[in-house]
């Protein structure tokens, strides 16, 4: 155990998938029926132990309890509430009841939709949003909460319940508008009052309530209704640490520091002036400062860190907590697990575990002084100089090709409507074209494949050769089903960002960096850690061979350079815009190659556009001119008789309709089903001028969608798209689903599509 500082430390949450993502694999089998809820239990408790265990080992002061969840702690919060919508039955807040949330279920026949899926902030986490309804009264269903806080004050008396504040879950809830969600407060802070007393019972010290809400432009009335809600939970003998995050508190610092609580945390990496936040602190509160970014791979640079943190501590001494910025739900479980990255990759590494050694060794060189930690600061000193002086670093090539890019206005050659006509001549497609999104099932045989391949014990000749026999699977069952335009479906792709990180130069892929993504599914971001650069094409000859073997349309596949961006861990000496010039001219060479190579349509996926977002409205503007820019600069030189398409899901568009537009993309397919096509209202009132394909059916849920279903939705479409614009298409890739879902699904959809094409014909 790491010698102890008398300084306070904490994490504001965990990673619970556990190690090799050990909570994945046995909900999954769970789920399958192959294991019991026992088993399941059984592994989210060692999941929990060790969390627990790797606290104690660093020295950290409070552990978590509560941010563990088997699907999604948005979710959970509604099931502690009884905030469930009438249409699941039951309210009890029950495991089962949580996977019915998440994943839907078919009872008699009948499809009960699970809750909408939307990004976590800025963050490619995704929580279940909670469905209000007026009629569902706030009842507290806690066994299932309080026997977490049992098992962790068992491991630790000192741990501290994480709770998703009332503010945040009614914010980010749907079903009622603002006014009514608002209305709920008074009601859900009594059922937070119960709950605390509850903890009191248990012993329970500190309460952490998570109000990351504080760090957006918030409307006023939902500013106004944190004084009172946060006087209507106190429990006498409960203290409550309210945290804020991925943000600055900016105009709400006020607010914040004064609310009826006993301590604030603020996100250090985002606050400017940490003095001014002390000062503004009635002095009975602690403030928790985020100082190591909770999002971040790498080692940090601690003793800038500590020249910051000196004087909040000078003023603030034993009321200073130290922690990382957010929960390290968003980082992976532990860089000791990386044992094939090159050193001067390894040696840079801190995951969610190394977080915690940090986060002591912060709290020792405050109290303790600089050079009780020389050793560290050294090794990590040196570590980094190893890094910055690789070749792959900086190239000068790179830099020349790509830095002049912001100073550039990529347009294509023609306008839509001369593109539009040229590609019409060149395809001659059908009115409510059908498609799919790009990817189609990854079956256990294609994962066990490439694993294999990867552990050599295929060849590259043998796994090459079953990808395309996958790949003319696919090809056939879509010329079968009858759609109108094909993809290749994406089966050589372990995922749509690491697959390209893989190929590219300046990316290095991980062993074991998973990250929660949604429920049981994680992403492996992979690092970029140099200057981006194509030394060969990437996709090229599996395009060209699906193309080989159809006469319809095969379109190629990308994801688009924002994307991959923002779904890798970036280097941190070099500005995002800049490494995302330098993807988007990587994929430019790629297009053309494509284009060359005779494929005619190529999508461009940019599901991560929107979550790129900033927070604040106030930086909004050069983000979208970066963005667009890069992905314009990406399709440039394609000529007007290739169709580009780009797709995007999870995303409110309305608010950034107008750079969409400027995308300029020939078609965009995007997500609408679980908001019951409400996100195309941002297209047809902006008049989007180029062709679009809203999802017509969800394909994050198990149920098969019915004609019946999905010829309202289409319908739907076209009272806001003209006919001549609309494609007709599922919400996202399909790789998650089996194929005995996607058949008759991509059957139906089908056929809906050949019916009201006769109407409109
Ligand atoms: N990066 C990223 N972010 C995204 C998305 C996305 O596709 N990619 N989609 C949106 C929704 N999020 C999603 C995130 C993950 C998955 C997903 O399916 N993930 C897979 C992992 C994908 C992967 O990397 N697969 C690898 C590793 C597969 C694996 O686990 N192999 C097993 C063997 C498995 C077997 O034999 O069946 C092993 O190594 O032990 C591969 O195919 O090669 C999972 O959790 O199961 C889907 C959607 C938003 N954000
Ligand atoms: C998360 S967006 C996914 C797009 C990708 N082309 C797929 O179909 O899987
Ligand atoms: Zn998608």
């Amino acid at each position: 155990m790491s010698t102890s500082s008398n300084i306070i430390t904490h994490t504001l949450g965990f990673p619970r998938i556990g190690e090799r993502r050990a909570l994945k694999w046995a909900l999954e089998s769970h789920w399958r029926g192959e294991s019991s809820a026992q088993a399941l239990q059984a592994t989210a408790k060692s999941v929990r132990a060790q969390t627990f265990h790797a606290h104690k080992e660093s020295g950290i002061t409070h552990p978590p309890v509560g941010d563990f969840s088997f699907y999604d702690h948005m979710a959970d919060t509604a099931l502690l509430f009884g905030q469930v919508p009438h249409r699941f039955g039951s309210t009890a807040n029950t495991l089962d009841n949580l996977f019915t949330l998440g994943r839907g279920k078919n009872v008699a026949g009948q499809n009960i939709a699970p809750l909408a899926m939307k990004k976590w902030f800025n963050s490619n986490y995704h929580y279940l949003v909670p469905e209000l309804e007026a009629d569902q009264p706030i009842a507290l269903d806690a066994a299932r909460y309080l026997d977490l806080v049992r098992e962790a004050l068992a491991a630790n008396p000192a741990a501290k319940p994480v709770l998703v504040g009332p503010l945040t879950f009614l914010y980010l809830s749907r079903g009622l508008d603002e006014a009514g969600r608002l209305a709920k407060a008074e009601a859900l802070a009594a059922g937070y009052q119960l709950l605390l007393n509850e903890l009191k019972a248990l012993g329970v010290a500190w309460v952490q309530i998570d109000e990351p809400i504080l760090t957006l432009d918030l409307p006023a009335d939902w500013l106004q209704a944190f004084e009172p809600t946060y006087h209507r939970l106190k429990v006498p003998g409960i203290k409550l640490l309210l945290t804020t995050y991925f943000g600055d508190l900016n105009g709400n610092v006020a607010l914040a520091a004064n609310l009826p609580v006993d301590g604030l945390h603020i996100d250090a990496t985002m606050t400017r002036d940490l003095i001014a936040v002390a000062d503004r602190l009635p002095d009975y509160k602690v403030l928790s400062v985020g100082i190591l970014d909770g999002r971040s791979i790498w080692r940090a640079d601690l003793a800038p860190m500590l020249q910051r943190l000196a004087p909040v501590y000078a003023r603030l001494k034993e009321r200073l907590w130290l922690a990382p910025s957010c929960s390290l739900l968003h980082l992976p479980l532990d860089a000791a697990f990386e044992t094939k990255l090159p050193e001067f990759l390894r040696n840079n590494l801190s995951y969610a575990r190394q977080k915690l050694t940090e986060l002591n060794l912060l709290a020792r060189g405050l109290s303790e002084g600089l050079d009780s930690i020389a050793l560290e600061l050294n090794q990590a000193a040196a570590a980094r100089a190893e890094l910055d002086r690789q070749p792959g670093r900086n190239s000068s090539t790179v830099r020349a090709k790509t830095e002049t890019i912001a100073a550039t206005e990529p347009n294509r050659r023609g306008a839509f409507a001369e593109r539009a006509a040229a590609q019409q001549a060149r395809f001659n497609l059908p009115l409510l074209p059908t498609t799919t999104i790009g990817s189609f099932p990854q079956t256990h045989e294609i994962r066990a494949a490439r694993k294999a391949f990867k552990n050599r014990e295929l060849s590259e000749e043998q796994y090459e050769s079953s990808m395309k026999d996958e790949i003319r699977h696919v090809i056939e069952i879509q010329e079968k089903i009858g759609l109108d335009v094909l993809v290749h479906g994406e089966a050589e792709r372990n995922d749509m960002v690491e697959y390209f990180g893989e190929q590219l130069d300046g990316f290095a892929f991980t062993q074991e960096g998973w990250v929660q993504s949604y429920g049981s599914r994680c992403v492996k971001p992979p690092i970029i850690w140099g200057d981006v650069q194509r030394s060969r094409p990437m996709t090229v000859a599996w395009a060209r061979y699906a193309q080989s073997l159809s006469q319809r349309p095969v379109k190629g596949m990308l994801t688009g350079p924002v994307t991959i961006l923002f779904w890798s861990f970036v280097r941190d000496d070099l500005s995002r815009e800049a490494v995302c010039y330098q993807i988007a001219e990587a994929l430019r060479q790629e297009i053309n190659d494509l284009a060359a190579a005779g494929i005619g349509m190529i999508q461009v996926d940019e599901p991560a556009f929107r979550e790129g977002l900033p927070l604040r409205r106030k930086d909004w503007a050069p983000y979208l001119n970066w963005a667009v820019r890069a992905f314009k600069h990406a399709v440039v030189d394609a000529p007007n008789d290739v169709q580009i398409h780009t797709h995007m899901c999870y995303s409110e568009f309305n608010d950034i309709i107008e750079a969409i537009a400027a995308l300029d993309a020939d078609v965009i397919t995007i997500e609408t089903t679980r908001s019951n096509m409400k996100l195309l209202d941002a297209f047809s009132d902006f008049h989007y001028p180029n062709a679009i394909g809203p999802g017509i059916y969800d394909i994050h849920a198990p149920q098969i969608p019915t004609m019946e279903e999905i010829e309202p939705r289409v319908r739907l479409a076209l009272e806001k798209i003209p006919a001549e614009r609309l494609w007709i298409n599922p919400d996202c890739g399909l790789k998650t689903r089996g194929w005995k879902e996607v058949i008759p699904s991509l059957e139906a959809m089908v056929a809906v599509a050949r019916k009201l094409r006769k109407e409109h014909g």
